[in-house]
């Protein structure tokens, strides 16, 4: 049951060459879920995406995408099952948002196909999702950060994976663009979709996330659901500063 999971990892060791930042990582990420990956600077976040993406190869143990072992598929496959969201669009070229988005549809289309109606109409309503129409045709070298982080989110969108990996989605994002993605986030695994997020904001995790894995120098400090996993000892532990936790009006925790 666990390895038809959207995504999981058995076993799995990351780092780069010789040198480990994780050993024994083990889930499954179901439909429907969101799971938050939290941790300080420098532990292995992003090399953890890499890897479960098969950009950076595993040092030992496998990842599982719907039961098949990643080693084993071809990229355009990994494709249609997993979108990522980097923390950073890598362009020198002045393609349009619209380009960049469409790009999102290019795994389900053959190597010499162009992208049809429906598919212009898919990256369209992903803009428009996430209120960034305005962009369209405005080259991606000429937007701020927080307008690119956009433009991949609606990429990833585009893709229709069943599962999208984000790497701290939010991060540049001013207050009302970071709601409207946290919103397209539930939506998306409202429909279905499987997120692992990253992010430094636990309190983010608090209110999107059904499950979190905290990474620590040591590798994975606790895992499980978000209720009884994120607590303000583990994040004193995790962080190695001391937090607390209160709660909210509308009854979810915050960290402080
Ligand atoms: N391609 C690479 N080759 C060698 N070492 C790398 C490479 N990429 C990252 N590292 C190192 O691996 C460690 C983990 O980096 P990573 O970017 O995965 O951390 P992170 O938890 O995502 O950090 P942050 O929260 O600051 O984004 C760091 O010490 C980094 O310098």
């Amino acid at each position: 049951m666990e390895r038809l999971a959207p995504l999981s990892a058995r076993d799995l060791t990351i780092g780069h060459g010789t040198r480990v930042l994780a050993q024994q990582i083990n889930f499954a990420l179901q439909a429907h879920e969101i799971m938050a990956l939290l941790g300080p600077n420098g532990v292995g976040k992003t090399t953890l995406m890499r890897t479960l993406l098969g950009l950076t190869p595993a040092l030992a143990g496998a990842v599982y995408v719907q039961g098949e072992d990643l080693s084993t598929l071809p990229r355009r496959s990994v494709a249609r099952h997993l979108a990522h969201v980097p923390q950073q669009l890598s362009t020198a070229f002045a393609y349009s948002a619209l380009d960049i988005v469409l790009m999102g549809a290019s795994s389900r289309l053959g190597p010499f196909d162009r992208p049809g109606k429906a598919d212009i109409a898919a990256a369209e309503t992903a803009l428009d999702r996430l209120g960034i129409m305005d962009l369209a045709a405005q080259p991606v070298t000429r937007l701020s950060g927080g307008q690119r982080q956009l433009v991949l989110i609606a990429r990833a969108l585009t893709q229709g994976a069943r599962c999208i990996l984000m790497d701290e989605p939010t991060a540049s994002l001013d207050i009302a663009n970071r709601r409207a993605v946290d919103a397209a986030i539930r939506s998306l695994a409202a429909q279905g979709t499987a997120v692992l997020l990253s992010s430094h904001d636990p309190d983010q995790a608090v209110a999107l996330a059904d499950h979190v894995l905290l990474l620590g120098r040591d590798g994975v400090i606790a895992q499980g659901a978000t209720d009884e996993t994120l607590t303000a000892a583990a994040l004193s532990d995790l962080y190695g500063t001391q937090l607390q936790t209160g709660t909210r009006p509308d009854g979810n925790r915050y960290f402080y």
